[in-house]
């Protein structure tokens, strides 16, 4: 088995990438974007390396632990490593909550570092490429990234703004078993040449019912900031990747069950236990 590790010391920090060759699933990564995809190494010989883009509340976690699950790669959300990190009331867990409870981004350092501890982790399980939702997120990651690894794909979810603000104050989430939720029911008309967009709510079992809890960060205002920082810090990301020909644009159509089969059928693969699941 083949190992990559690169250091990368851009002013001070460090990023260690490692990357290993595939464990035998075999798919289809061909896809159609405004040029053709560009990749250093042959895909063959490893697993995908794609990220999500998107809005918060878009979506990402969702497609990317769907596709995670579907091609055997790990989903690495940086959100989620952030609030492992403040859950853990380490020394930077104080400093770090009151950036993220404001909707700010943290230091491109602080996430690089918590990013590549994650890395380091799976490559010690044996894992090898990856979906990494939430990161890049300014450019400067966005170039970080690019000088350790290649990344064969950058799928940029799409909605419109009003559903993603109702959707993220819908949020939910089961302190017991982490599970993620949404009780926003969003049916919004066709109207003016406009799509309408009908998204059923994802209800928590019974048996998570009683321990949903709100993200602090799901407030109105927070949400507002978030988008605000997103559209100033992130949206140029979208453009990094687009004239680097990797960009993947997908309008969402809708809830999970228009939106999935149509994003498989964008990126050329088949669910085929959905299909079963479906059939049964
Ligand atoms: N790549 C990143 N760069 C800087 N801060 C990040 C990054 N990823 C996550 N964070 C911090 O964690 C918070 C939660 O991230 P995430 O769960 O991805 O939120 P969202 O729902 O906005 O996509 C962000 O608002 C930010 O404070």
């Amino acid at each position: 088995m083949a190992a990559l590790r690169r250091l990368l010391k851009p002013q001070g920090v460090t990023f260690s990438y490692i990357c290993t060759t595939h464990q035998g699933r075999s798919f289809s990564s061909t896809v159609i974007t405004d040029k053709p995809i560009h990749l250093r190494q042959d895909p063959k010989n490893r697993n995908v390396q794609w990220v999500f883009l998107g809005c918060p509340g878009v979506g990402k976690g969702t497609y990317a632990g769907r596709l995670s699950n579907l091609l055997g790669v790990p989903h690495i959300a940086t959100g989620d490593l952030v609030r492992e990190e403040l859950s853990s009331c380490g020394p930077l867990s104080q400093q770090l909550a009151e950036i993220v409870n404001q909707g700010k981004l943290l230091s491109d350092e602080i996430i690089i570092r918590l990013l590549s501890k994650r890395l380091e982790t799976g490559e010690a399980n044996g894992k090898s490429g990856f979906i990494l939702d939430g990161f890049p997120r300014t450019i400067r990651q966005a170039e970080i990234l690019e000088g350790v690894t290649d990344i064969d794909l950058v799928i940029n979810l799409k909605l419109r703004e009003d559903v993603i603000l109702e959707k993220c104050l819908g949020r939910r989430i089961c302190s017991q078993c982490g599970g993620n939720f949404n009780l926003a029911s969003i049916d919004i008309k066709a109207e003016n040449g406009k799509p309408g967009i009908y998204m059923a709510p994802l209800l928590p079992p019974p048996s998570c019912e009683s321990k949903l809890i709100t993200r602090a960060d799901d407030t109105e205002e927070v949400v507002k900031e978030r988008l605000r920082i997103y559209h100033e810090m992130s949206q140029p990301v979208e453009e990094f990747y687009r004239s680097r020909g990797k960009l993947l644009e997908f309008d969402l159509p809708g809830g999970i069950p228009e939106s999935w089969p149509k994003l498989l059928q964008a990126l050329n693969l088949d669910d085929h236990d959905d299909k079963q699941s479906a059939a049964a």
